[in-house]
């Protein structure tokens, strides 16, 4: 019988610093990554494009479940490619992470994406960033780490992290929006934003960059007996 691919599930809200663990936890172990936020926002991006009404579960499924997207690493580099175009830019600000998080709330719009993120289950293992990637998506995990951090904390990293990037912001704006994105993904029925019964809940409101990746290091390593 074929080894199951272990899996570290990195699950929580926006800005509790989810992308900047998984990339860690990817390069230290040499393991696959999975951004399944960048799936919700590849789709959000395609319904806006194509003016499809992100309120009509009925229209998005098939646009779910026949999304042209593709994930390549270029010279180290991520790319997301939707239709033909990279789209790694476009996908990260505030517009489309709030849409996403709209159309994330519908389960047949879930549904249609489960099978696509599964397939990203491949040896040696993987770590998968998400809000339901250790309750519904790969519920099985044998590591799974809830990373949290107070609103206030998580809109001042989101406001640099913008700012790095060019794009003006604004912080009661973007706390507010922060607020509003983590009631819906925290009180929608399906695969509503909370901790599995087995995770480890980390809060990173006090933490460097380097004790959160320190302490979920030592913590899968223990459980997966990792040197
Ligand atoms: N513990 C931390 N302390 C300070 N800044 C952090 C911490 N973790 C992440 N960041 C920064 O916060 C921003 C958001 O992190 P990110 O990993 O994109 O969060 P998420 O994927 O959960 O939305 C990034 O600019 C990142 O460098
Ligand atoms: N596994 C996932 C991942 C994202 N999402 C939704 O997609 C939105 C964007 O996800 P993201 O991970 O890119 O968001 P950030 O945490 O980077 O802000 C979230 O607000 C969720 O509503 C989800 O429902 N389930």
């Amino acid at each position: 019988m074929a080894a199951v691919v272990p899996v570290i599930t990195i699950d929580g809200p926006s800005g509790a610093g989810k992308g900047t663990l998984c990339k860690a936890l990817a390069e230290a172990l040499q393991w696959h990554l999975l951004d399944s936020g960048a799936i919700y926002r590849v789709l959000a991006l395609a319904a806006l494009h194509h003016q499809v009404d992100i309120s009509a579960e009925d229209t998005l499924v098939p646009l779910a479940a026949h999304l042209d997207v593709h994930f390549k690493v270029l010279d180290g580099q991520l790319e997301i490619v939707l239709e033909g175009e990279d789209v790694g830019q476009e996908i990260r600000t505030e517009t489309v992470g709030n849409t996403a998080s709209k159309i994330a709330a519908f389960p047949r719009v879930r549904e249609a994406l489960l099978r696509r993120q599964r397939a990203f289950r491949e040896a040696p293992g993987l770590i998968a960033d998400g809000r339901d990637m250790g309750t519904v998506v790969f519920a099985d995990a044998p590591v799974k780490i809830f990373l949290d951090a107070s609103p206030e904390e998580r809109a001042h990293r989101r406001m640099r992290q913008l700012q790095e990037k060019g794009f003006s912001v604004n912080f009661e704006r973007l706390l507010s929006e922060i607020k509003e994105r983590d009631s819906r993904d925290r009180n929608r029925p399906v695969a509503p934003l909370i901790p599995a019964p087995d995770a480890l809940v980390l809060d990173s409101t006090s933490m460097t960059i380097e004790e959160v990746i320190a302490q979920a290091l030592s913590h899968s390593r223990r459980i997966l007996a990792l040197a």
